[in-house]
Parts: structure tokens; C-alpha cells; sequence
């Protein structure tokens, strides 16, 4: 299958006076593949807008390759540019413009046939208000009139980044078919975001960064496959013994999640020999569940950050060059 997307060591440092000198990208690979609605996770921080603006052109990179569609980027950009659909950033639109003079105005200033207006708003379940006025629109409304906009131009591949941010469940579930339709009409799909749900839901691959670089990839199915072997839940007696418990298991290399009530394990061959070393240092055990993992788990125990569905409350995951400093090694849990 041809790479649509292809980023190979992809370095970029920040450096400000303020914050010295950071490491967003440090050696990042990325492959997608055509035809896929590809997942591009992380916490806060750890690099995917840096990722995506570097691809389109608007960030210079370190070091590193990227091919957009087969092209090496960015020297190739302005061939390829017109078969890649992005919203990188929040668009802004004239409140006063219905979504057909929003569109129209952009149609005619890229060149692209009004007939096209009709087919993107059609696409983005939009038609029946294409009338009004773009400040009467619920912010999924938004959203979907911004994916239109990216859909003028009929790309091979749409970048969206984080799309489904700040929507409700029912905006959520509608971008969600949006983006399976698209796929369904042959496009290629990237698009990042925090809710994994969703992500689990919508998306045949996923590449997940953490601290500038990618910690997992592949097909969904196979990415949980590779983290369920081994998983389990356990409860203990006494929760206040979970920060204990997680300590003696760390210790004794089983992989460690903490949660506030229980602990997710990974990697344990024998149940029995959990409760026997817990069991040693007086910690009880009042359950113990084998468990198949969902994307949540899997990218909390890569990334040692816990995602809230909808919010950015990661903290900050870049590195400082040249000092220890590692802010998002602690927001999950005590293990891992
Ligand atoms: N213009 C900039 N100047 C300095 N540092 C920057 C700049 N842009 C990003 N960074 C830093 O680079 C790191 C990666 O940021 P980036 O925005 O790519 O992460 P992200 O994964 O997209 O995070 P989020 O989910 O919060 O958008 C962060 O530490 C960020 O503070």
C-alpha cells in the first residue's frame, strides 16, 4: 500500500529566552497509509501540532525527512499543496457570511467551480443551513463548515487537528461519520486528538508520540493487541495501599498504572505470583481481573499522562536540552 504520509527522524528545537532551549520533535517517524482515517495521538506538548505544522511548510524543521502524497516536503509543497486539505488551527470565519458566501469566497479565490460548493456542504451535512449566518452555528457547525472549506479543493488527504475539540456528544458522533465517509470516498484522514473513545471508534491506524517521538503505531486492533497480552485489574483491600502496592509491582518489573481505586497491571505472566509478592509485604488483594485494553490504557501506560475526554489538562511534555527536567512523567499514576 503507498505512503501518503512519511516523516523519518523529524527533529525540531524551540529555543526562547525565556523557556532555554526545548527538544518538540526528537527523531519522530510517521507513516500512513492510503485510504486510512489515521489517529495521531499524544499528550499536551508532546509534539503533534509542531508534527503537522512542520509537514504543511509553516515550521522549519532540524533534521529529518517528510513526503506528503510521494513528494519530499517541504521543497515539493507547492505541487502537492493543492491535493492536501488542513485545518491546523482554529479558522475564523465573518459571522455576518452564511456558510455559502463563506464558501464562495473561498472557491473563487482558489479557483475551484461553484458546482463544488453544493457536493462540501452536502458532505459535511451542512446544505439545509447553508443559508444562514455563520454566527447563528453551534460550534460543531463550525467545525464541519471549516472541514468544508478544507474539502473545496478536493484533497487526497485532510490534516485536521484536533477536530473534535470543545464538541458535544452529538457534534462528536457527527463528525465522526463525517470523517468515516470521507475515508469511505477515498480519502486519507490524519487527524489528532485527546479523545481516545473516539479515536478507538473512528480510526483504522494510530501513531502515538510522546516526548517528541512515536512510542506506537499500526493498525488500532493491532496496537491493543500488542498491550492486552498480560493486562489485569487488581483492588485491594485498603486503597490507601494502592501507592505501596504499585511500588512493590514496579520493583518487581510488572508494568504499573495507577488509578484512583485500582491498578492496571501489564506484562503479568502469572497472576498468582501478583498476589503472592503483595501478599508478602502485608498489601491484600480483593480482586484481581484479567482485562482487555482499550487505546485509553495503551496511551496512558506510553505516555505516563492521563487524557480527559474533551479538556487539555496534560501537562507539558517537552524536554528542556541540557537539564533533567521532564514535566509529564508523573500525571497518570505512580508506576510505569
Ligand atoms: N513557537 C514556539 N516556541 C517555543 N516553544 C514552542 C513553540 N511551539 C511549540 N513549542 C513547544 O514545543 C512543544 C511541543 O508543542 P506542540 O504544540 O507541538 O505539542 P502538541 O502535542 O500539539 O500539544 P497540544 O496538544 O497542547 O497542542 C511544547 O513544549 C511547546 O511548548
Amino acid at each position: 500500500m503507498p505512503a501518503v504520509l512519511e516523516i523519518e527522524g523529524l527533529r525540531k528545537t524551540y529555543k526562547s529566552r525565556r523557556r532555554g532551549t526545548r527538544n518538540a520533535l526528537d527523531g519522530f517517524d510517521m507513516r500512513v497509509d492510503a485510504g486510512q482515517v489515521h489517529g495521531f495521538l499524544g499528550p499536551n506538548g508532546s509534539g503533534k501540532t509542531t508534527t503537522l505544522r512542520t509537514l504543511l511548510g509553516l515550521i522549519r524543521p532540524d533534521g529529518g525527512r517528510m513526503a506528503l502524497l510521494g513528494h519530499e516536503v517541504p521543497d515539493a509543497l507547492p505541487a502537492v499543496a493543492g491535493q492536501v486539505g488542513a485545518i491546523v488551527e482554529s479558522p475564523q470565519f465573518f459571522p455576518h457570511f452564511t456558510a455559502r458566501d463563506t464558501l464562495s469566497l473561498l472557491a473563487s479565490a482558489g479557483g475551484v467551480a461553484p458546482i463544488r460548493i453544493d457536493e462540501v456542504l452536502e458532505l459535511v451535512g451542512l446544505r439545509d443551513r447553508a443559508g444562514e449566518r455563520v454566527k447563528t452555528y453551534s460550534l460543531g457547525m463550525k467545525q464541519r463548515l471549516a472541514v468544508a472549506s478544507a474539502l473545496l479543493k478536493n484533497p487526497k488527504l485532510l490534516i485536521l487537528d484536533e477536530p473534535a475539540n470543545g464538541l458535544d456528544p452529538g457534534g462528536i458522533r457527527e463528525m465522526r461519520t463525517l470523517m468515516r465517509n470521507l475515508a469511505e470516498s477515498g480519502m486519507t484522514v490524519v487527524l489528532s486528538s485527546h479523545i481516545l473513545g473516539e479515536i478507538q471508534l473512528i480510526c483504522d491506524s494510530v501513531t502515538i508520540i510522546s516526548l517528541g517521538r512515536r512510542v506506537a503505531f499500526g493498525p488500532v486492533d493491532e496496537v491493543l493487541a500488542q498491550h492486552s497480552s498480560g493486562a489485569v485489574r487488581i483492588r485491594l483491600e485498603a486503597v490507601t495501599d494502592l501507592p505501596s502496592a504499585a511500588d512493590v509491582l514496579t520493583r518487581a518489573g510488572i508494568r504499573v498504572t495507577g488509578h484512583p481505586d485500582h491498578l492496571m497491571l501489564g506484562g503479568v505472566d502469572k497472576p498468582a505470583s501478583v498476589t503472592r509478592l503483595l501478599a508478602e509485604q502485608g498489601l491484600y488483594v480483593s480482586e484481581l481481573a484479567p482485562v482487555a485494553v482499550d487505546l485509553e490504557s495503551v496511551f496512558l501506560e506510553l505516555t505516563a499522562t492521563a487524557p480527559v475526554p474533551g479538556q487539555h489538562r496534560q501537562v507539558d511534555q517537552s524536554t528542556k536540552v541540557g537539564g533533567a527536567e521532564q514535566s509529564g512523567a508523573t500525571g497518570g499514576g505512580w508506576g510505569a
